[in-house]
């Protein structure tokens, strides 16, 4: 059975309704799911310290990394985190493993896309395989991806509701990371 972990930072709730529906999407197609919510406590001195963790990353195929977009960015709680992977950096530890992105922000148009490139950068960092989106801005019946961001998921939340567009979007980038995976042809 493959597995696939998730890495994310939420606050008011937001980020993990995307990361629960993805999850969700995941189970359903037969993954086994290791979900990771990063807290303060797990940051001392601005270090990540849940060492524990990284071994659930190291047995993954694939690696989902979320948080919301703070000034133009992730949050510091998540980059703590991105940080602390540098001990795997050298050796090229997560090379080949599948990586993708989820974020969300208050404005329609808040750069929360700098969030996703900045995921993707921390992803290529390790030899990881980025995946986005393959569907057009509002181009299928369910009308998902409605910001029409390709790099991964960009949700827009008014005063911490999510929306069902953002939750079918995180569905459908988690149904194309299963299709990739359970993919025989592949050998990630
Ligand atoms: C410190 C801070 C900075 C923020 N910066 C941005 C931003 O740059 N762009 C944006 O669209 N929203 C911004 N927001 C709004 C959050 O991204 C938004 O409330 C998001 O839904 C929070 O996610 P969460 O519910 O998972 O904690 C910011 C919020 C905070 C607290």
């Amino acid at each position: 059975m493959h597995k696939i972990s998730i890495v994310y930072f939420s606050n008011t709730g937001v980020t993990k309704a995307l990361v629960k529906a993805a999850s969700a999407e995941f189970n359903s197609q037969g993954l086994e799911v290791f979900e990771y919510q990063i807290k303060g406590s797990s940051i001392v001195d601005g270090r990540f310290v849940e060492s524990d963790v990284f071994t659930q990353l190291h047995e993954s195929q694939a690696i989902l990394f979320a948080s919301p977009t703070y000034m133009g960015g992730v949050a510091a709680q998540f980059k703590a985190f991105a940080d602390a992977t540098s001990d795997f950096w050298c050796d090229q530890l997560w090379a080949g493993k599948l990586a993708a992105g989820i974020t969300c922000g208050s404005a329609p148009n808040g750069d929360q896309t700098v969030s996703l490139q900045y995921l993707s950068t921390l992803s290529s960092q390790h030899g990881m395989l980025w995946v986005g989106l393959d569907v057009a801005h509002k181009s299928s019946e369910s009308m998902i991806n409605p910001l029409g961001t390709q790099m991964g998921v960009v949700a827009h939340s008014v005063n911490a509701e999510v929306r069902e567009s953002d939750i079918g979007t995180a569905k459908y980038l988690a149904n194309r990371i299963s299709k990739l995976l359970n993919d025989k042809s592949n050998s990630f």
